[in-house]
């Protein structure tokens, strides 16, 4: 029947006719088909992974909502949505809508509460880990939070009146923040110059992360290769392992497991019922997992905060007269009384307004469409899709958010800013069952970083850190395109 027809022509008509006949499946047939997207898209999802590979997905989502509305075709099964009722249904505490397949591949195995998708192993998960997150526990820890604070300010002194690369720093800060709260000492970032095998390690693990998902055949061959290189790129994961569980054995055998030491692992160890319910790997895995999620996103929204004072310098000053007002002496352990959203709403203002127009993690949230699929909004979804809302996008709807691209604290000293939709659309921790449990221990580091230092310091921009540099890049965390921050602290 081929008769005449060279293999490459048999190959052109094979491919085509997949082509077209992909075409009239994704854009005919599918019942996603009346939802506006990209071309490409509709057809492949390829096309969102290599923007993803460029971290350009969360901008390139956005300007698709501009472009299309609310609700947008990002892949031939996967939609984004940026109204306030389909964000509440797929986000809330009672939601039918679970973690897509994607989070198997962003931590580190065995599994911990980040990545679980399954609704009941989830939960008892959470109801485990809960009690230590709580602010009541996180309060406790304020003594090594300010011990790590202190630091930071001594840090910088040390370097007033020149550049500093303050990506770096505040993440260098955050990682000791998690380490000691979590493996009982610090990892040292804060008293060295070079950043600890542990942060390039997560940065390893991060890439993997994305080779494994996007292209799973690529990460086979990797694990066969027999070059030196390349298996200790591998190793990233198997080292972020063993730390967590050489870290987890040194605190044990150096404090105990009731050690009473005002920080969370005493809190994991000794939850409230008083029954130990985490297997030691099971703890020692999940706190790895704790430390990634507690380190570059605390360190990030700093970054962009302190940026986004020196291009408005009066929210520096007003920060400072606020702080100055108060009187923070007291009578816990280190003395310094923790500051609470309520004692200082400018700071809290302009934290706000950070967390907003800058979230550290801005990307879209994955879930899966329930078995059966689901009517969300104005369509029926069916069950083998992806849905997410970012919230970048979110965050900067104009009806919530007047002017949305500006920097504006004022907006969260307003009243009219606890209007219904700002709050629901609002979300840089997420929200609902899945929503960040380090919340409280975030907003206290950057409470009490950022006030030690506008204490302290007047802060600028160097000349080398401008809009471009500071530009967003994304692999679901943000990094700024020229992935440093240059800033220079001046003394008071
Ligand atoms: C400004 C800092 C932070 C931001 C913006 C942030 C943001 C988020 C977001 C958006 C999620 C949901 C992710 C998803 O659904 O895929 C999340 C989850 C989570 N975060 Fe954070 N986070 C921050 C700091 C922290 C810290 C300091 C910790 C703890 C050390 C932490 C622990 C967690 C955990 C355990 C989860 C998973 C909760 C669950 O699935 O039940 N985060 N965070």
């Amino acid at each position: 029947m081929f008769t005449g027809l060279s293999t490459i022509q048999l190959l052109l008509i094979l491919a085509g006719t997949f082509v077209i006949w992909r075409n009239v499946q994704t854009n005919l047939i599918s019942p996603l088909c009346h939802i506006p997207g990209p071309f490409l898209a509709r057809l492949t999802p390829y096309w969102l992974v290599f923007i993803d590979l460029a971290g350009t997905r969360t901008t390139t989502i956005h300007q698709l909502h501009q472009k299309y509305g609310p609700v947008v075709r990002i892949g031939p099964k996967e939609l984004s949505f940026a109204d306030q009722a389909s964000v509440n249904e797929m986000y809330s505490q009672q939601t039918a809508f679970m973690k897509a397949e994607i989070y198997d591949s962003m931590s580190v195995k065995p599994l911990g509460i980040f990545s679980l998708r399954d609704k009941g192993l989830h939960s008892q998960r959470r109801s485990l880990l809960s009690y230590a997150f709580s602010q009541a526990n996180v309060t406790t820890c304020a003594p090594l939070v300010h011990a790590q604070v202190a630091k930071l300010v001594g840090k910088i002194g040390a370097k007033k009146g020149m550049p500093v690369d303050m990506l770096l720093l505040f993440r260098l800060f955050s990682l000791d923040v998690v380490g000691e709260l979590f493996l009982g000492s610090s990892f040292g970032g804060l008293d060295n110059e070079d950043p600890p095998q542990f942060l390039l390690d997560i940065d390893q693990h991060f890439l993997l992360s994305g080779i494994e998902w996007n292209f799973p055949w690529i990460y086979a061959l990797m694990t066969i290769l027999p070059f030196q290189g390349v298996q200790w790129f591998l190793g990233a994961r198997r080292r972020l392992n063993e730390y967590g569980e050489n870290a987890y054995r040194t605190y044990i055998k150096r404090f105990g497991r009731e050690s009473g030491r005002k920080d969370l692992l005493t809190k994991i160890l000794s939850p409230k019922d008083g029954n130990q319910v985490l297997t030691d790997r099971e703890t020692y895995t999940e706190i790895g997992n704790l430390v990634f999620a507690g380190t570059d996103t605390t360190s990030t929204t700093l970054t962009y905060l302190f940026w986004e004072l020196t291009r408005n310098p009066e929210w520096q000053q007003r920060i400072r007269d606020e702080l100055r007002g108060l009187d923070r002496n007291d009578s816990s352990s280190d003395g310094v009384q923790l500051l609470k959203a309520s004692d200082a709403p400018v700071l809290e203002a302009v934290i706000n307004e950070a967390l907003r127009l800058h979230p550290a993690a801005p990307a879209s949230l994955p879930r899966a469409t329930p078995p059966g699929g689901a009517q969300l909004g104005l369509y029926y979804i069916p069950e083998d899709t992806v849905v997410s809302a970012q919230c970048y996008t979110t965050q900067r709807d104009p009806t919530a958010f007047p002017d949305p691209d500006t920097f504006d604290p004022e907006r969260w000293l307003k009243n009219e800013q606890t209007d219904p939709k700002a709050k629901d659309l609002f979300m840089p921790f997420s929200k609902g069952t899945r929503a960040c449990l380090g919340r409280p221990l975030a907003m206290m580091e950057l409470r009490e970083a950022t006030s030690a230092l506008l204490l302290k310091y007047s802060v600028t921009a160097a000349p080398e850190t401008t809009a471009d540099s500071m530009a967003m890049r994304d692999h679901f965390l943000v990094l700024p395109k020229g992935g440093r921050c240059d800033l220079i602290f001046e003394p008071l």
